[in-house]
């Protein structure tokens, strides 16, 4: 068997705990001898044992002179859990295939350095890009310290997002919505406006059949008009931020603040996305989910602040000129200032399109 049979079994076991090893990278490790998998692991939880680790331990003395595939190239600092790299060495591995190097600065070429140090054979950029791309998040986050930000909409045919008198449920059928969970689980965070959550009064949970972890709800709310019965308030289901201008009244913000609301006052009138983000990012966000609605979206896209867009689209026709589209806002003037994007994924889920697109690099 070649490369890129283990190495794409070790990428299948990184994206298994996609959601689950946030603020660090998914990744997957298999260890093979004289062509058999002696050993297989992935990192399931930020603070526990590396993927390297976890399959190394089950090779056992099968490692020496066998042959490491992981998706991200081996640790070389003390963090939790000893290097994976001086690991590697110490199984007297004869050689490692690595998918993509590690951008983290106590990471970079460290590893890669310590093991050809040490005689081993090394391989880099099998199947690197389906290995990047499970860790965009991670390392645009460990890179620039501002989360990844994904903008989610869902419209039909014709581009809306509910009707003109604000009925939207639902537009899109029961697998793309599911598709929405999914992604709720994988981020640290769900953004909405406040439109949506005084029209929607949504619960911003992920309901997912075999269960799933709740992202932080941070809701844009510059003069904090939220309605104070709204669900996000009282559920108790998830922390959750409400982020304001200097105009919100004070007694307003004690009377919503409990041990799962908080509120966070921006030092502007207005809340400049950069600080948003700014402010997440120091919060530990590392994925953000925006959700819209269109005003929001439409902030979104007039800062160029996003990183890449999912969009659902049902095969239903809605019409009407004051009927909401997904990008609110004063919008584009001219042709030669739109965001260009590149489609990187369009799936069919039972009847509806999911189109993935990322703006273009430069
Ligand atoms: N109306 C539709 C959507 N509507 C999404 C709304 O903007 C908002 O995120 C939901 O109301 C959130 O509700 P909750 O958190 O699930 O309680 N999103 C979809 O993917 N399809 C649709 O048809
Ligand atoms: N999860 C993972 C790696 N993650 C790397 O290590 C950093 C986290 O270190 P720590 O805090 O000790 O868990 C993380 O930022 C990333 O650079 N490395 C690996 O060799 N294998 C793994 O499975
Ligand atoms: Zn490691």
């Amino acid at each position: 068997m070649n490369d890129e049979h283990f190495m794409k079994l070790a990428i299948e076991l990184a994206k298994a705990t996609q959601g689950q090893t946030s603020p660090n990278p998914v990744v997957g490790a298999v260890v093979v001898k004289d062509g058999a998998v002696v050993g297989m692991g992935a990192h399931l939880k930020a603070g526990q044992a590396h993927a390297e680790v976890h399959a190394l331990a089950m090779a056992g003395e099968q490692a020496n002179g066998a042959t490491l595939y992981v998706t991200l190239e081996p640790c070389a600092h003390y963090g939790k859990t000893p290097p994976c790299a001086n690991l590697v060495v110490e199984k007297k591995m004869k050689r490692v295939v690595i998918a993509s190097t590690d951008p983290n600065p106590l990471v970079a070429g460290k590893g890669i350095a310590i093991m050809k140090e040490a005689g081993i054979e090394i391989e880099v950029g099998v199947l690197e890009k389906e290995a990047t791309a499970l860790n965009d998040p991670f390392f645009h986050f460990i890179q620039t310290k501002l989360p990844f930000v994904t903008l989610k909409t869902a419209t039909s045919l014709d581009g809306k997002t509910a009707t003109y008198t604000g009925e939207s449920k639902w537009i899109t059928g029961e697998q793309a919505r599911l598709d929405v969970h999914q992604l709720r689980h994988q981020h640290d965070a769900i953004l909405v406006g406040i439109n949506t959550v005084n029209i929607d009064n949504p619960s911003l949970t992920t309901r997912l059949p075999g269960g799933g972890k709740n992202p932080v709800r941070v809701i844009l709310d510059t003069h904090l008009n939220i309605d104070e019965q709204a669900t996000i308030l009282h559920d108790q289901q998830a922390p959750t931020w409400i982020i304001v201008g200097q105009a919100a009244q004070s007694k307003k913000i004690e009377a919503i603040t409990n041990e799962f609301v908080r509120v966070i006052k921006l030092p502007t009138e207005q809340l400049l996305l950069k600080d948003v983000l700014r402010i997440l990012g120091e919060n530990g966000i590392t994925s953000l989910f925006v959700e819209g609605g269109s005003t929001v979206h439409g902030t979104f896209l007039k800062e160029k602040l996003f990183n890449q867009m999912i969009t659902y689209i049902a095969p239903k026709l809605i019409g009407g000129s004051k009927a909401p589209t997904s990008f609110g806002g004063e919008g584009i003037a001219s042709m030669s200032e739109v965001v260009d994007l590149e489609i990187t994924l369009v799936q069919q889920l039972g009847q509806d399109l999911k189109i993935v697109a990322v703006p273009k690099e430069g």
